[in-house]
């Protein structure tokens, strides 16, 4: 706003004619009834229009409240929409790569920890065979099956195409384990529907992570438990030799 040019004053009128009232109100019965009518009557037109625009003006206001708080609401959706399209993938819902990376490095600064890593035994066979949409409606299953049987405090992350991991935040033995082998059960166990009745199955490593670690020393030491799982026949869990102490 312009401090040398104020804006103009909406209630000029109003104002002049409540100098003039209390004028002719101040110098009484000198200015003779006629004056002092005169002057009620202008007040009473000058404040039914106060009355009129001031409505009008609270009206707008609430309105622009109202608009604001409306499209307030709306940014606070949509930032709330982009956090979890940046930190979840878009087929299964379960955190993405980064998500989960970050989800694991921030929990072992305090915290030990146990990282699940599997991977669809085959998988390339199920897309071959009946296409990529049978193969996505897999991968999901497959997810349903891990979100089915993880303790509430697991975090899921999908890390590639058909390979998931699992941080359980705690780091006990041989606790991740049996939850490992939980999922692998309710895999196996699942029926997917394929066209030629096939199951599906898929093979885990699980390692364990001391305070102060970071995701890819759990990371490293679980796949390369996991390959050890697909070369000894798939459909199995293997613990990683090492934990990672820090
Ligand atoms: N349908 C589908 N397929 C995917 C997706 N991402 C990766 N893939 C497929 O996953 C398959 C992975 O195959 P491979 O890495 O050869 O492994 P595999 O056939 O599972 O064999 P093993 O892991 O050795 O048991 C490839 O055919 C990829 O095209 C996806 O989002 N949807």
């Amino acid at each position: 706003m312009d401090a040398a040019n104020p804006p103009p004053d909406l209630f000029e009128a109003e104002h002049q004619s409540m100098l003039a009232a209390r004028a002719a109100y101040e110098t009484g019965t000198q200015a003779g009834g006629g004056a002092c009518h005169q002057a009620l009557g202008d007040l009473l037109t000058s404040y039914e229009r106060l009355l009129r625009e001031t409505r009008r003006l609270v009206r707008r206001s609430d309105r622009a409240e109202l608009e604001m708080t409306l499209l307030n609401q709306r940014l606070q959706d949509l930032a709330s929409e982009l956090e979890y399209r940046a930190t979840h993938d878009p087929l299964t819902g379960v955190l993405n790569r980064a998500a989960i990376i970050e989800r694991v490095n921030q929990h072992a600064q305090q915290n030990d920890l146990a990282l699940i890593v599997l991977d669809i035994d085959h998988f390339k066979r199920v897309n071959d065979s009946f296409g990529h949409p049978i193969g996505d409606t897999v991968i999901l299953g497959v997810v349903n099956c891990l979100k089915a049987v993880v303790p509430r405090c697991a975090h899921i992350g999908r890390v590639g195409g058909e390979e998931f991991t699992v941080l359980l935040p705690h780091r006990e033995t041989p606790a991740s384990e049996q939850v490992a082998e939980t999922m692998r059960k309710a895999i196996e166990t699942r029926e997917f529907g394929l066209p030629d009745g096939s199951r599906i199955t898929a093979s885990f490593g699980v390692s364990h992570l001391s305070r102060g670690g970071c995701f890819d020393d759990a990371y490293g030491l679980a796949d390369e438990a996991l390959y050890v799982a697909k070369r000894g026949g798939r459909n199995q869990v293997v613990r990683a030799a090492d934990s990672v102490l820090s």
